[in-house]
């Protein structure tokens, strides 16, 4: 038997923002075709993969929170698995440890970015029985957020988010800021308010003066704080949504202003990162 390269391996799973997000129709199955552009935070979640000599499937979970069989890490591992399996491939079993720092609820993509480094490592671990294009496939199946995770570079996105072209946009400082209300993605993708016919544009198009987030003005209708956290982030810096929130993002040419900002909002959760265009999943991944 060949042996493996190696038995363990602790992968980050970063954040993601939206720069911008907009809606250009509603498909039939519920979903809504969007157009955004997905760029990557050196700032997220840690995962650490062993494997097992079972079959196993075992999660350590520093506060998620999450119910253990709900938790995206535990339902792309079982997922892998399956598909493996399918195709006739032997798995090992894998002990894994989350460390989670990333808020929740945030637009940050915190649960998928979990599930993409799950599905990524333990590919890379079991002698990837998946290829890259059935991993995206599988990722999509666990959520519309999951597979930019896995392809891991900066891109203009379409469909429900699953469609790439890479870019290359500017890696400035962000302050990220999470107001103090939490926020289903589902309900507010059905509110009457939210505007789904923006004018479809071309990768070449796009730039952070034309485009902006449509949940932004239905999220701070319904939740003040965050028109209120807005309001004085744009005090500092251009400050925007991310998904369908919470989490305010303000933009900063260096690192020292972001900080010297961050001392305002002692009052909240927060963090300063810089923006990446590779993720530091794929960069990573290399040194292993
Ligand atoms: C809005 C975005 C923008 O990046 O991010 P978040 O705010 O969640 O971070 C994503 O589209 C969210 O992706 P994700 O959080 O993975 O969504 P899913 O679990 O697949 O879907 C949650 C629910 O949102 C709705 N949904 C999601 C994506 C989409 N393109 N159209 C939809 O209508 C559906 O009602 C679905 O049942
Ligand atoms: N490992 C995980 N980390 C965070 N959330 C998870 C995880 N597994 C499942 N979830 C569920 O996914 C939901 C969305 O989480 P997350 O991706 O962090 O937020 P968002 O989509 O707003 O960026 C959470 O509210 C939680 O119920």
């Amino acid at each position: 038997m060949t042996p493996y390269k190696t038995d363990t391996m602790t992968l980050p799973a970063p954040a993601k923002l939206n720069l911008f997000l907009h809606i250009v129709g509603r498909r039939h199955d519920g979903y809504h075709n969007l157009q955004t552009v997905f760029q990557f935070l050196d700032y997220g979640d840690q995962l650490q993969f062993s494997r097992r000599t079972d079959q196993r499937i075992q999660l350590q979970d520093s506060h998620s929170g999450v119910a253990y069989a709900d938790n995206l890490v535990v339902r792309a591992a079982n997922a892998l698995q399956q598909a493996a399996a399918a195709k006739g491939l032997a798995t090992t079993g894998a002990d894994i440890t989350l460390s989670k720092r990333l808020p929740q609820g945030a637009g940050l993509g915190g649960g998928s970015s979990d599930a993409a480094t799950t599905l990524v490592g333990l590919n890379h671990l079991w002698q990837q029985p998946l290829s890259q294009a059935e991993l995206l496939q599988l990722g999509l199946t666990l959520g519309a957020d999951v597979p930019i995770f896995i392809h891991g570079h900066a891109a203009f996105a379409e469909g429900v988010g699953e469609r790439f072209i890479n870019v290359e946009p500017a890696t400035p400082w962000y302050l990220v800021v999470k107001p103090k209300v939490s926020i289903a993605t589902a309900a507010l993708f059905q509110h009457p308010h939210l505007q789904r016919d923006c004018v479809q544009l071309s990768v070449d198009d796009w730039s952070l003066d034309n485009t902006a987030n449509v949940f932004e003005p239905v999220v701070c209708a319904l939740y003040p704080e965050v028109a209120k956290l807005r309001e004085r982030l744009l005090q500092y810096a251009p400050t925007r949504l991310t998904g369908s929130g919470a989490c305010l993002f303000a933009r900063f040419d260096t690192q020292d202003a972001a900080l010297s900002a961050q001392q305002q909002f002692s009052d909240l959760q927060s963090f300063v990162a810089q923006g990446q265009n590779r993720s530091s999943l794929i960069r990573t991944l290399t040194q292993y």
